[in-house]
């Protein structure tokens, strides 16, 4: 049977959960549940702190994990990653209090930086050669500054209210550039099982991506109209009872369809609909 680590709560938990229920997979009802059997696919599920998942998994206890990118190279833990999930986007930044002179990563030499993240910190400055006291902390990382514990941090940073709320600006380049990722032990052999999940998944996120677009066409305007949405092989063709027109309908990608459905009303396809693909095998 595989077992697969599922974040229990925080924010990758809830997406996750419900990439999985998506892809077809028995996921809990209880939050407090932390085991899921799901016999029809022979897949056992584990709910655990996203931070200890590759932990979990580089120790190969469990087969496959969902983590974010910053965790899994945090834990230092031996995983690789199968497939990127497309949520939980963030970048790790190092930040400090806004003033007159910005600040820079040979700045930090001498100081203290609070994280949560403290490998990834001391990979980080290690790179660049500076010296510097990591403070650990487990969370709110934001206010360790003025609480006088620290006089820089390294934060996941994600709209980016928290730093402004915090009188706080970034400053150097992003440590890691993270969202939810699948991940197994570091050289483990393949397994059909796995590959299932995992190609479940990705038609998942694929669909995610994609909108399906239906449109009439009138005959004379599919080679305009069809170069606009050539879909993944060819667009599907139908003629419809009255010859002059046929229904055209392709994927397209989901950030490009508002434009796509313009420029299409504006050569004279009509009736052009956009609808959600659930999931995919490509
Ligand atoms: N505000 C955010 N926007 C986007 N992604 C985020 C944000 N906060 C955290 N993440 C991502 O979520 C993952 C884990 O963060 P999360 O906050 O859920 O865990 P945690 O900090 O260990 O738990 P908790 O906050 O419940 O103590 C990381 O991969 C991180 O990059
Ligand atoms: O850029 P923003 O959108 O404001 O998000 C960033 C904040 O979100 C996360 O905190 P979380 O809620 O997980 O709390 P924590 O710091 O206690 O982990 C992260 O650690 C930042 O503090
Ligand atoms: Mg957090």
């Amino acid at each position: 049977m595989l077992r697969v680590a599922v974040p229990n709560k925080g924010t990758l938990a809830g997406s996750a959960s419900d990439m999985l229920a998506e892809a077809g997979y028995r996921q809990r009802h209880e939050q407090r549940d932390l085991t899921v059997l799901d016999t029809t696919n022979d897949v056992e599920f584990f709910f655990l702190r996203p931070k200890d998942i590759a932990t979990y998994i580089g120790s190969g206890e469990l087969d496959l994990g969902i983590t974010g990118r910053d965790l899994a190279n945090d834990s230092g833990a031996p995983v690789a990653e199968c497939l990127a999930l497309g949520f939980g986007g963030s970048t790790f930044r190092y930040a400090a209090p806004a003033g007159p002179n910005p600040w820079h990563v040979t700045d930090l030499a001498g100081k203290r930086i609070a994280t949560s993240y403290p490998k990834l910190v001391a990979d980080d400055l290690a790179r660049y050669g500076v010296q510097a006291e990591v403070i650990r902390l487990d969370g709110a990382v934001e206010i360790s500054i003025q609480l006088g514990v620290a006089d820089a941090i390294a934060d996941v940073v994600g709209s980016g209210r928290t730093l402004r709320q915090h009188g706080l600006v970034a400053f150097g380049d992003a440590i890691c550039r993270s969202e939810a990722v699948v991940v197994e032990r570091h050289g483990s052999p393949e397994d059909t099982a796995k590959a299932q999940l995992i190609a479940r998944l990705q038609g998942v996120v694929f669909a995610q991506q994609y909108v399906m677009l239906d449109y009439n066409c009138p005959r004379e305007l599919l080679d305009e109209a069809s170069a606009m949405t050539p879909g993944l092989e060819s667009p599907t063709m139908s003629p419809l009872a009255d010859e002059r027109w046929v229904a055209v309908r392709a994927m397209v990608s989901r950030k490009q369809a508002p434009a796509i459905m313009d420029e299409l009303a504006a050569v004279g396809a009509k009736a052009i609909l956009s609808s959600d693909i659930r999931a995919c095998r490509l």
